[in-house]
């Protein structure tokens, strides 16, 4: 049965179900934590939709956000209208409950990828069911939602990571982002190799990371706080026009700076209950290095995104942003 396919995945007996039947579909288990959901008529207005869970192991609302899903499906509560891919990124991860087992997953989505190992292996797995399943419903517009949780507090608690790409985001998605109670959206500066880049960069899609709240063991995640993202995946999956709401109710950032790791010696110079989106003022020191020197707040405050210091050698340490006039990013006057 469908809901039993998060059970099964995680407890490593996947290839027990492979196929199935649903009221007004049918489902395909590609692989590991690779689903398939095709619906028997698809609706005018349906779009390819991807939703990809714990890639960070340890993530755990958005893991139960799809089985909110899956289960609702399963008791036609919820008609099938669009083709869904449903992924769940670092399976071993998510048993451990660890962020990942040897090396960051969401830096790894590129077609050039040359490193091997489980996580390299299980990217190239994803990209291909990603290639395979856009392939298949080539005359569709593509759609994209790569959930996570962070790691520490936020000021804006469920926000979107906007990939850099050449193709523009359709102004659209801020009104469904909007009336899915997203409350901001950051705008990257640069190529990031994460998996909603892979989409949007490879195959043209509107694709988003999207921060889900806190980290916190299955079980503990504030679900109520989701509801409005539920919807809004509940009208793409039975595909319904989504809610609209207002964007301007979002506060939008772009990626001024990526602060870089060099150094085994480094270190922030904040503490680790400073919130994702803290402004800090001209001067102020964030973190020392001691391959890179210290980094130090120029002219202009800056506020940063996603500060860790444990990450791997060469990564990114922190995102600094800026308050941005518009979605895509321009400066603020
Ligand atoms: O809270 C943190 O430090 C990390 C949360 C997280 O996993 N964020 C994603 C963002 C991906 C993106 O930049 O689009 C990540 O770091 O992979
Ligand atoms: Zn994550």
């Amino acid at each position: 049965m469908l809901s039993d396919w998060l059970d099964l995945t995680l407890d490593g007996n996947a290839g027990a179900i492979r196929t199935g039947r649903l009221t007004t579909g049918s489902f395909d288990c590609h692989g590991p934590g690779i689903l398939e959901l095709t619906p028997e008529t698809p609706a005018s207005g349906a779009h390819a939709c991807v939703i990809s869970a714990g890639i960070h192991g340890n993530e755990t609302a958005p893991i139960e956000l799809v089985g909110e899903l899956l289960a609702r499906l399963e008791a036609g509560q919820l008609r099938l209208g669009a083709p869904l891919l449903v992924l769940l990124g670092n399976i071993p991860a998510i048993r451990h409950s660890k962020r990942f087992i040897t090396t960051n997953l969401n830096r790894l989505f590129r077609r050039d990828l040359s490193l091997e190992g489980d996580e390299p292996e299980r990217a190239r797995e994803l990209m291909a069911s990603v290639d395979d399943f856009y392939q298949r419903h080539a005359e569709l517009p593509r759609l994209h939602y790569d959930m996570h949780t962070a790691i520490r507090d936020s000021r804006y608690p469920r926000f979107a990571v906007e990939p850099y790409a050449d193709s523009p985001t359709a102004p659209l998605q801020w009104q469904w982002l909007a009336a899915a109670e997203m409350q901001a959206v950051l705008h990257q500066h640069q190529h990031s190799w994460t998996f909603s880049h892979y989409s949007k960069h490879y195959h043209g899609a509107q694709a988003f990371t999207l921060e889900l709240g806190r980290v916190a063991p299955f079980g503990h995640n504030d679900m109520a706080a989701l509801r409005p993202l539920r919807h809004l995946l509940e009208a793409l999956l039975e595909g319904r026009e989504p809610q609209r709401g207002d964007p301007t109710r979002m506060a939008f950032f772009r990626v001024e700076q990526e602060l870089m790791r060099h150094a085994e010696d480094f270190r922030l110079c904040f503490a680790d209950n400073v919130a994702n989106f803290t402004e800090f003022s001209p001067g102020s020191c964030l973190a020392r290095d001691a391959v890179a020197g210290d980094c130090v707040v120029g002219e202009q405050p800056l506020a940063v995104v996603f500060p860790n210091a444990e990450v791997e050698l060469g990564a990114r340490a922190a995102l600094l942003v800026r308050a941005s006039e518009t979605p895509s990013g321009e400066p603020r006057r």
